[in-house]
């Protein structure tokens, strides 16, 4: 599969912003690097003209006008690219997201591996960071969890070590929901972890869960409030990311007026995650 990759050349607080703003449209994968970032999307998804409007929106950003380079490049180049970057970190102090080529880490209680592949979900992004450190604030034990946008499924696998007994982890990407069983897989944790490919309607039937994440984007998060709602249990938390700091305003309204109620939020780089409950 093709895929298209858009190098974008930026100063680092207007990188932020544009980050934001094209996760907004098809792009789901962002690397960034000294000059700004690169952005991925599907080439059937890729709408250059929304992305050069976005682009344009900020010629005369005071610190210098962005510049954007789009080119197609095959899902294989792809992976080699990330594959040779991919750095092994550590996220809230406890947990290590590492590739198999990495040494382990025993000294900390968590170990996660992810084959990154061509999803979104290695821990290097602030959304996904974020999500794993309200993670760490959420008692896991026992319960049955979903994980909408699961990319990797690096946040069901996260989900697993803290003692969940089921994950559902669904992804509108094909080879996203397939990346996410090989992972399950990779961490030894393929009998709690179920990668279905699917949006919101592929819950249909589903008992109400104990635990929700979603980091997917503003958007989707407006769209599906209501189901998020539906699909959980009377107190259960949900934990939001994928959205940036000023549209937290959005997100807690949309939450509230489907009946969750505001409990917390941590901010990195302008990005939040967000700890609601139904309440
Ligand atoms: C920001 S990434 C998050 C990946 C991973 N959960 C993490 O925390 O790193 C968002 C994911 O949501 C998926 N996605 C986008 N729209 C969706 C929708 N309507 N329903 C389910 N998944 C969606 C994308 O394919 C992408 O893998």
């Amino acid at each position: 599969m093709d895929f298209i990759e858009l190098r974008v050349t930026a100063p680092a607080d207007l990188a932020d912003i544009l980050i934001a703003e094209l996760g907004q449209l098809s792009f789901d994968t962002f690397e960034e690097n000294e000059q700004g970032f690169c952005a991925y999307a599907t080439e059937d998804g890729f709408d250059k003209e929304a992305t050069q409007a976005i682009i344009d929106k900020y010629a005369h950003w005071p610190g210098g006008m962005p510049v954007a380079e789009s080119r197609v490049i095959t899902r294989q180049n792809w992976n080699t690219e990330w594959e040779k970057n991919f750095e092994p970190l550590v996220i809230g102090e406890q947990v290590s997201v590492r590739a198999p080529f990495h040494e382990a880490r025993p000294d900390l209680p968590y170990d996660i591996v992810i084959m990154p592949r061509m999803s979104f979900g290695t821990g290097h992004h602030n959304t996904t960071a974020l999500m794993i450190e309200n993670q760490l604030t959420v008692d896991h034990q026992g319960k049955r969890v979903l994980d909408m946008g699961c990319g990797t499924g690096i946040l069901a696998i996260m989900a697993v070590h803290l003692g969940a007994s089921r994950v559902l982890a669904v992804d509108v990407e094909p080879w996203t929901a397939e990346n996410a069983a090989d992972n399950a897989l990779e961490n030894h944790v393929q009998d709690k972890v179920e990668a279905r490919l699917g949006d919101i309607t592929a819950l249909e039937g589903e008992e109400p869960f104990d635990l929700i994440l979603a980091n997917i984007n503003r958007n989707v998060l407006l769209d599906d409030m209501d189901a998020y709602y539906r699909y959980l249990q009377p107190s259960g938390p949900i934990i939001f990311s994928g959205f940036y700091e000023e549209d937290l305003h959005l997100i807690r309204e949309a939450a509230e007026k489907a009946g969750f109620r505001y409990e917390s939020h941590r901010v990195r780089n302008h990005w939040v995650s967000a700890i609601f409950t139904k309440a």
